[in-house]
């Protein structure tokens, strides 16, 4: 079989550009050894990490898909069902399932099959794991969400509500605010147009005991200032400096973090090792209609990087997806 593959045809300078991103040809064979699974990719996830990944010019880019299994000889991986995979932004894959996180033929039915690669996916997981291990929020904290309209900001938000807490949050237009707030979190403001401290201080009279951070930078700075003493900060990312042609500069935080005692954890997912247990809670989340998902679709293999490239710039509101 031919497998279409996405290489780096050059290295990233600031936002990426069409040209950085090439399509090649593989031969996939169809003969299967044992243990080994051929896929046929359905859905491809384009995420923010794989713009500060050291993926070498030439090499395939990576990143996670849902493909549906053609053939099999891995019992873990019957034929027909749906994996998720780290296998990056390609149609056809033979593999012994290494990269895979786990099947998906149980996806709820009120939400659509790309789901998958979205709060049932990398983002969700990271959501939930990020949030309950490393902010710890308790009922009536305050839980302080960056990137709030997107992927992992928009679950993380939610989760936090079912918890009992007050949510809030910033995103990058007043769209993705009333989205926000249509969804549960009890303040939000457009990080480009408002004064984020007054902002803040409106959002959490009682100041901000959780911060779950997507962004970084001066946004991050400023949240400190309103951190509550013994507060947790869960770094996720910091997108606000992964397209940056300089190092970025935000005012110090060290005095906050020792006065009030704060405890800052970076986390990844890959380090979760119960994947399949925030899947089982977001999926029954999702069934009960306690959390909702919203995703911006792209079609087309040939419309991978573009929907890449105007994630970045928040041109998404929930998780970006790529239909194929
Ligand atoms: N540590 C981990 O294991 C993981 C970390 N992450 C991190 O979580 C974060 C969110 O990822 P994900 O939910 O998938 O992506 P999103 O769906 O949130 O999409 C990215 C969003 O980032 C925002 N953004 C872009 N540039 C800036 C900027 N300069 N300042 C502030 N916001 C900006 C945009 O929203 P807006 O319009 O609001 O600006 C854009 O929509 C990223 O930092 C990512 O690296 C994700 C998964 C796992
Ligand atoms: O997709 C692959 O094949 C690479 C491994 C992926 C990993 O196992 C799974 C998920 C990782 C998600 C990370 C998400 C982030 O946004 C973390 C933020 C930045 C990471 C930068 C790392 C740079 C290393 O070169």
């Amino acid at each position: 079989m031919k497998s279409k593959v996405y290489v780096k045809a050059a290295e990233f300078v600031g936002h990426p550009k069409l040209t950085d991103f090439k399509i090649i040809e593989q031969e996939v064979s169809e003969d299967l050894q044992d243990g080994e699974i051929l896929t046929e990719a359905v859905c491809i996830s384009p995420d923010p990490y794989t713009r500060v990944w050291k993926i070498d010019v030439g090499q395939e880019f990576i990143g996670f898909q849902l493909a549906r299994i053609l053939k099999s000889k891995n019992a873990e991986y019957p034929e027909g069902s749906l994996v998720l995979q780290q296998t990056g932004w390609r149609t056809i894959t033979k593999s012994k399932g290494e990269q895979a996180w786990y099947t998906c033929d149980d996806l709820p039915k009120n939400i659509p099959q790309s789901s998958a690669v979205g709060v049932l996916g990398m983002p969700g997981v990271t959501a939930h794991y990020g949030l309950l291990t490393f902010c710890e929020p308790k009922k009536g904290e305050t839980v302080m969400v960056t990137g709030a309209a997107g992927a992992v900001g928009t679950i993380v938000g939610q989760i936090a509500k079912i918890l009992g807490c007050r949510v809030i949050g910033c995103c990058g237009s007043d769209e993705k605010v009333e989205y926000v707030k249509s969804i549960g979190f009890d303040a939000a403001f457009n990080y480009k147009t408002s004064d984020w401290d007054k902002a803040l201080t409106e959002a959490a009279p009682d100041g901000i005991d959780c911060y779950f951070d997507n962004v970084g930078g001066k946004m991050s700075s400023t949240v400190m200032n309103k951190m509550n003493p013994n507060g947790r900060v869960a770094v996720c990312g910091s997108i606000s400096s992964y397209n940056s042609t300089e190092p970025d500069m935000a005012p110090v935080i060290q005095l906050n973090v020792v006065v009030k005692c704060l405890r800052i954890t970076g986390l990844l997912v890959f380090n979760n090792s119960d994947k399949k247990g925030s899947y089982n809670d977001l999926k029954k989340w999702l069934e009960e209609g306690r959390i909702q998902t919203r995703e911006t679709v792209s079609k087309g293999f040939e419309n991978i990087p573009q929907a890449f490239m105007n994630m970045l710039k928040g041109g998404n509101i929930g998780k970006a997806v790529v239909v194929l």
